[in-house]
């Protein structure tokens, strides 16, 4: 089965507003950048993925994103995460009406292409399945098969909320690239022992040159 993913990318000078102790306002657009280009190319790379959408109002990241081989949808809703998702997956499903879609974070800087492909295999078993974050609390990664709503719910508690609303949660162990988002200081520090990207490692290389 091959996947059509979904993958949000805020306006960067907003994104990660909780990491402003780790990366100053100078970085943190920067930073943010390097996670969803890193969390999009492995994607790409992933064999059970057919093609990424990305929805977002960013030009810069837009831009980048495309290059690297991502279809862009604008952040037409304006109306927060949920909403920019259910107007990707539309998108997504108007031009191909039979595929499995799958909302993945931008946030994941460690994610591995071959990880991906076995949450996406285990997820392909059921109508609607989540995986939860690391964290145990959100959700990183919603799918939906053909001919279903995505139907997202992610933000506080999504993985309660995904839960309530009849999606399968998914527990699958060694794949701990595809649940480590990075919200904090924390998650970056555990992103950078599991092994993340290369534009990711980039920034982070010279945030700790700069002793950030
Ligand atoms: N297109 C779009 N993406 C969003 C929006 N809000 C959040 N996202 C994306 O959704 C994913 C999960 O969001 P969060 O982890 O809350 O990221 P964030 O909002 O940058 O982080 P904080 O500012 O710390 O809350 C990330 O890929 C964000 O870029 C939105 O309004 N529109
Ligand atoms: C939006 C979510 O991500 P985060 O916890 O990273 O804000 C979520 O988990 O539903």
């Amino acid at each position: 089965m091959q996947w059509t993913l979904v993958v949000p990318v805020k306006p960067l000078a907003r994104a990660k507003s909780r990491l402003s102790d780790t990366a100053d306002d100078g970085v943190r657009p920067g930073l943010a950048l390097a996670f969803a280009l890193d969390t999009v190319a492995a994607a790409l790379a992933c064999p059970a993925v057919a093609d990424v959408a990305v929805v977002t109002d960013d030009a810069r990241a837009g831009r980048e994103l495309a290059a690297l081989g991502a279809a862009v949808v604008r952040d037409e809703p304006r109306g927060g995460l949920n909403a920019a998702l259910a107007h990707g997956s539309a998108a997504v499903r108007a031009a191909r009406p039979g595929t499995p879609v799958a909302a993945l974070n931008a946030d994941l800087p460690a994610l591995r292409p071959a990880e991906l492909a076995r949450v996406l295999a285990a997820a392909g078993k059921f109508t609607r399945a989540f995986l939860p974050d690391a964290a145990g609390i959100g959700t990183t990664l919603l799918t939906a098969a053909p001919g279903t709503e995505l139907s997202p719910a992610f933000g506080p508690d999504s993985r309660l909320r995904h839960r309530a609303s009849g999606a399968v949660e998914l527990s699958l162990g060694a794949v701990d690239s595809v649940r480590q988002d990075v919200d904090t200081g924390g998650d970056l520090r555990t992103a950078l022992a599991l092994g993340v990207g290369p534009r990711t490692a980039a920034v982070a290389a010279r945030l700790l040159i700069a002793g950030q």
